[in-house]
């Protein structure tokens, strides 16, 4: 059974329809990310399968359950961090975190959990005098407190310092060694490339594409290159033969061979067996970001 399954999911606020049609499955122990453009559409669907939007048509299931009608079992298996989540201000790290925990019927240790999110130092503070970064830590933690099966984790590292962001990573990924599922919403591409298993692509609404982050490179058809310099110049028809290579081109003193697959070590063999040194070789690949870019189409007008 797939632990989230979405079919059809539509929502709109008057006439601003936020999500046109979604339909996405997210399976056991995966990190599924949600990548999309500022308005696409991803906040308002992770809220509908949290049960916090109504949605106009669809249906939403978590592990079997519908998460509005089956709201009191879901949110013993669902954690949830939102972007801008309303805590009580006036009450202490240590006391959000212990009344939180007193919401499950099982749950995480208070203290282990404060410290996992860096916040033992803090954790007599009100929650309106933390900074920023250390509320959404506290957002986070309060997220697992219920040490949920399945976590849906929106804008995770947004506003957090590079150390804080990578303590966040570690801690998805003991998340999903542990076998929970998690539903990632990011901008942040290097996050989602290094924790996602697959990415459902939102665009104005709609999935435009799920796939790994390798496999969303794969089919933007965007080129990995080799670019290298020779002492000597050589005959560029050893690299134009290759199966890989799909362009030869000078840029300066500089070679460029275009191409897919094995290119790096096709590019190399050729080079040695036509007895030609290759000085400052360089291998670039597109990035997800650039993937994302093409997919989406390349806007740059904000809103999708
Ligand atoms: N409560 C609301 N009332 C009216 N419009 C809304 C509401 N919530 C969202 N919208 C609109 O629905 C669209 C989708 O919003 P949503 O927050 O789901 O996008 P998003 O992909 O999460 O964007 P971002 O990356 O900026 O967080 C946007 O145009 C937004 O302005």
């Amino acid at each position: 059974m797939p632990v989230i399954e979405v079919r059809g999911l539509r929502k709109t606020y008057g006439d601003k329809v936020a999500v046109d049609d979604v339909s996405l499955t997210v399976e056991p122990g995966e990190v599924y990310g949600v990548l999309g453009r500022n308005g696409a559409g991803k906040t308002t669907t992770v809220e509908a399968v949290a049960g916090l939007r109504n949605p106009d048509a669809g249906t939403l299931s978590v592990l079997g359950l519908d998460p509005r009608r089956d709201r009191a079992r879901v949110r013993q298996i669902l954690g949830v961090q939102l972007q801008d989540a309303e805590l009580h201000s006036a009450l202490t790290v240590h006391e959000l975190v212990r009344l939180h925990r007193s919401f499950y019927r099982g749950g995480a240790d208070p203290e282990e959990l404060i410290d996992r999110v860096g916040l033992t130092d803090r954790r007599r503070t009100r929650f309106e005098n933390l900074s920023g970064g250390q509320q959404q830590r506290l957002n986070i933690a309060l997220a697992l407190v219920g040490r949920p099966r399945v976590v849906i984790l929106d804008e995770l590292t947004t506003g957090l310092d590079p150390e804080a962001r990578r303590g966040m990573w570690a801690m998805v990924e003991r998340l999903r060694d542990g076998g929970v599922t998690v539903m990632l919403v990011s901008h942040h591409m290097e996050e989602v490339e290094r924790l996602c298993d697959r990415v459902a692509l939102i665009d104005k609404g709609r999935v435009a594409a799920v796939d790994t982050p390798a496999g969303l490179i794969a089919r933007s058809g965007l080129d990995q290159q080799v670019r290298f310099r020779t002492a000597e110049p050589f005959d560029t028809a050893v690299l134009d033969r290759l199966d890989e290579v799909d362009a030869v081109r000078l840029d300066g003193d500089q070679v460029v061979a275009t191409g897919s697959g094995n290119l790096l070590h096709a590019v190399s063999t050729a080079l040695v067996g036509a007895g030609v040194t290759a000085l400052d070789t360089r291998f670039e690949r597109a990035t997800l970001e650039d993937a994302f870019l093409t997919l989406t189409g390349s806007r740059f007008d904000g809103e999708a």
